[in-house]
């Protein structure tokens, strides 16, 4: 084995910069640049330290695990590369049990090992493709309800727009609660989400203004609101909760404080990634009006006047493949993070335990060796495409792999089956779009999108400027 201090990487003696600051500017081209210069492990720092998303005084370095071949390893062997909070480095009261916020962040991202097995088993049954597929009607309804006013409001920020719609899906999908039912618990979560995640930004980018106190502070009501929705649970509506609560397998039955933990982890795993993957397909297919002119013929062609039942929408051939292309070239989780333990290796490297492990399912997605093309958005290729679990993972490949695919997949589809066939997506003249990575691949600003009744519309074409352009060609 080789030293770990001999990892290839920027040197801290001769930096000029500070090497976290460059990578905070421009993640995925900092990354980018050090794949190409430095091979698929790299230190962020040679010889180890500072950590990147977890505290200094917990890691003890940060390397980027580049390549199919580097995931593999990683996500084969989850007892030597456990996963971690990102929420309990921020807030010191996680360490006590008896904390509201340590109870509602506790789901299965927390868990390793056995425990994380068991739990795992116990909360799969209704994220089943045959139980989410009963949502359609849900997702019709709720996309009609949040986008009626879209069209009259000159352009909408897509960014702001599709995390309204996507939090309001999956509250009902989850808890089974109806986003105009519940107005206001649904945008108290929200403001409270936003500054969790707020407050995980704010760790990495040292902003004075770190949001924590008001996460603190509100995250008892927040407990109180998942408990009472979980003793109501067997009164409602079929919901991701009720199967919780009413069909737990024989043996497997969740305690309340379990499910609270779980439930909360859902809502937050799958509202900003099923808001990116919303926001990134729509802007894609804004970007690509042939592409985008194709899916919504595919759409009416099978919908003929109808609604959308589970049937006809795994006839829509083009809807799949274009939703697999933009989950590949912008995909929403675009980095993921473990950490190493006892005895972990990556390559001819022995990482010490507390290492931070970086893998990157953009960078693996924009390889030209996997992908012909591999910065062009190209839904097509998916009729013959058949890479590995590892070549191609935007829900992450092995025994950690998102439980919520099927579920998120089914969102997108709906939502996009509504709106295609009802309104034209334009972008403005001229924008300039910054790709972000926080917890999800966002835009650094606001996206403006004008939205054109079908009947009015006549495509334009936008120039596209800014660093999404190192990463894909637009015509
Ligand atoms: C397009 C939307 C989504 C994307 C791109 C996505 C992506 C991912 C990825 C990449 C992971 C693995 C993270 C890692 O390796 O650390 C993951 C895990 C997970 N996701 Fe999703 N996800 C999405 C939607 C959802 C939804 C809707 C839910 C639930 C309602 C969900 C629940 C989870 C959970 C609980 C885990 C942890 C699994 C475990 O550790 O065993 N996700 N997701």
């Amino acid at each position: 084995m080789t030293a770990y201090h001999l990892i290839p990487g920027p040197d801290p003696a001769s930096a000029t910069s500070d090497p976290i600051r460059s990578y905070l500017a421009d993640p995925l081209g900092h990354m980018s640049i050090l794949y190409e210069r430095y091979g698929d492990v790299v230190a962020l720092v040679r010889g180890g330290n500072p950590g990147l998303y977890l505290p200094e005084t917990t890691t003890t370095g940060t390397v980027f695990a580049f390549g199919p071949k580097q995931a593999e390893v990683i996500l084969r062997n989850p007892t030597q590369f456990h996963s971690h909070s990102l929420i309990s480095p921020l807030f010191p009261e996680c360490e006590n049990k008896d904390s509201s916020l340590r109870r509602i962040t506790t789901g299965l991202f927390s868990h390793n090992g056995s425990v994380h097995q068991c739990q795992r088993k116990k909360v799969m049954p209704p994220f089943q493709r045959s139980f989410v597929e009963t949502f359609s009607p849900d997702i019709t309804c709720i996309t009609a309800e949040i986008t009626s006013t879209w069209d009259q409001k000159g352009p909408i920020d897509l960014a702001q727009e599709s995390t309204t719609l996507a939090l309001a899906i999956l509250w009902h999908i989850v808890l089974g609660e109806k986003g105009k039912e519940y107005p206001h618990l649904l945008s108290h979560t929200r403001s409270w989400l936003e500054h969790l995640i707020g407050a995980s930004k704010g760790y990495t980018l040292n902003l004075p203004d770190n949001p924590q106190d008001r996460v603190r502070d509100e995250a008892s009501s927040i407990e109180a609101t998942f408990r009472r929705l979980w003793q109501e649970a067997l009164q409602k509506e079929q919901s991701i909760l009720t199967q919780l609560c009413r069909h737990a397998p024989q043996g497997a039955a969740l305690s309340e404080t379990e499910g609270i933990g779980h439930l909360f982890t859902f809502v937050m795993a799958g509202y900003e990634t099923v808001a990116s993957s919303i926001l990134w397909t729509l802007f894609l297919l804004a970007s690509h009006p042939n592409q985008m002119a194709q899916l919504t013929e595919e759409i009416e062609g099978h919908l003929n006047g109808g609604d959308p039942s589970a049937e006809t929408i795994r006839h829509m051939t083009y809807l799949d493949h274009v939703i697999k292309e933009s989950l590949r070239v912008l995909p929403a989780a675009p980095i993921c993070w473990r950490i190493a333990q006892q005895g972990a290796h990556l390559g001819p490297w022995e990482i010490p335990a507390g290492t931070e492990v970086i893998y990157s399912p953009f960078h693996i997605h924009h390889l030209a060796g996997f992908y012909d093309q591999p910065n062009t958005f190209s839904p097509d290729r998916w009729a013959t495409l058949r890479p590995s679990a590892f070549e191609y993972l935007p829900f992450s490949a092995g025994p950690r792999k998102c439980i919520g695919a099927s579920l998120a997949t089914h969102i997108i589809k709906g939502v996009l089956i509504y709106l295609l066939p009802r309104y034209h997506f334009q972008l403005p003249d001229r924008i300039k779009v910054n790709l972000q990575v926080g917890i999800t691949l966002q835009p650094a600003a606001e996206l403006p999108m004008k939205i054109i009744p079908r009947h009015l519309a006549s495509p334009t074409p936008s120039e596209i400027e800014g660093n999404i352009r190192h990463h894909l060609k637009f015509q």
